[in-house]
């Protein structure tokens, strides 16, 4: 049988409030395959970005599992669950977060460098990534003389620099005009088909969230599937 990418066992996560708490998630169970696209959709407050810090190991649930490629995460040490994510998950936020002293090309290159890459062999996939992005020619251009959607697919290529097998978003589009939005969705796509990384994208956008394989949501504690009319867009 095929490991999935990333699963989620028994998730249990609580925050306190006052004397009592407030459960986000509780018995929550997922899971993603390889090259799959699936849109997270909840309301404001429902714990889109608690499930994203978990799934991503930046928070540890308080119960339960979470396997990436079959290896389960909760028994590793901080040294080791860092290492592990910098290695196979990647993150793209809704502000892109990039580098503002480096130029597209080296912020594309420095994960792949923390991870021990040489420069040279850093240097070549960033480029194949960005010309694969269509922002080849402004490879050497400062986030800053960038326009929002040219960030954003640079904040992509970074994320999917290191071959992650989990591709974590957090609206990756939700700065961007309709028009911008659309077209660095597509981007986002045709890199999670190319690459078979497994995306988890975190949006409010339904338009968007209907070109993914499939949505879910967080209710009662539990990831459930979202019916918002799948591929009836196209
Ligand atoms: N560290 C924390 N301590 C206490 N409560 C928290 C903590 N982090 C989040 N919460 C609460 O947990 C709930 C879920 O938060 P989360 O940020 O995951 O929601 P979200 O679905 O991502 O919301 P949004 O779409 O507004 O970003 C919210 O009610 C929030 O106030």
């Amino acid at each position: 049988m095929k490991t999935d990418a990333l699963r989620l066992e028994n998730v249990e996560r609580h925050y306190r409030e006052g004397e009592g708490k407030l459960t986000i998630l509780s018995g929550a169970n997922f899971s993603m395959a390889s090259g799959e696209m699936v849109a997270l959709v909840a309301p404001s407050g429902a714990g889109k970005s608690t499930l994203l810090h978990i799934a991503g190991l930046l928070e540890r649930p308080d119960g339960g599992e979470v396997y990436v490629n079959g290896e389960g995460c909760g028994s590793l040490d901080d040294d080791r669950r860092t290492a592990m994510r910098r290695d196979t998950i990647g993150f793209v936020y809704q502000f892109h977060h990039l580098l503002p002293e480096f130029s597209a090309l080296e912020n594309v290159m420095l994960p792949q460098m923390i991870r021990g890459l040489s420069k040279p062999m850093a240097a070549e996939r960033a480029k194949q990534l960005l010309d694969y992005m269509r922002i080849g020619p402004r490879a050497d251009h400062r986030p800053a003389e960038l326009s929002g959607g040219e960030q954003q697919r640079v904040a992509i290529a970074r994320a999917v620099a290191n071959t992650p097998y989990v591709l974590l978003a957090d609206e990756p589009t939700g700065n961007l005009d309709p028009k911008t939005s659309g077209y660095v969705f597509d981007a986002l796509t045709a890199l999670v088909r190319q690459s078979g990384v497994a995306a988890l994208v975190a949006t409010h956008n339904h338009e968007l969230a209907a070109r993914m394989d499939r949505a879910v949501t967080i209710e009662g504690g539990k990831i459930v599937p979202l019916d918002i009319g799948l591929r009836t867009a196209s």
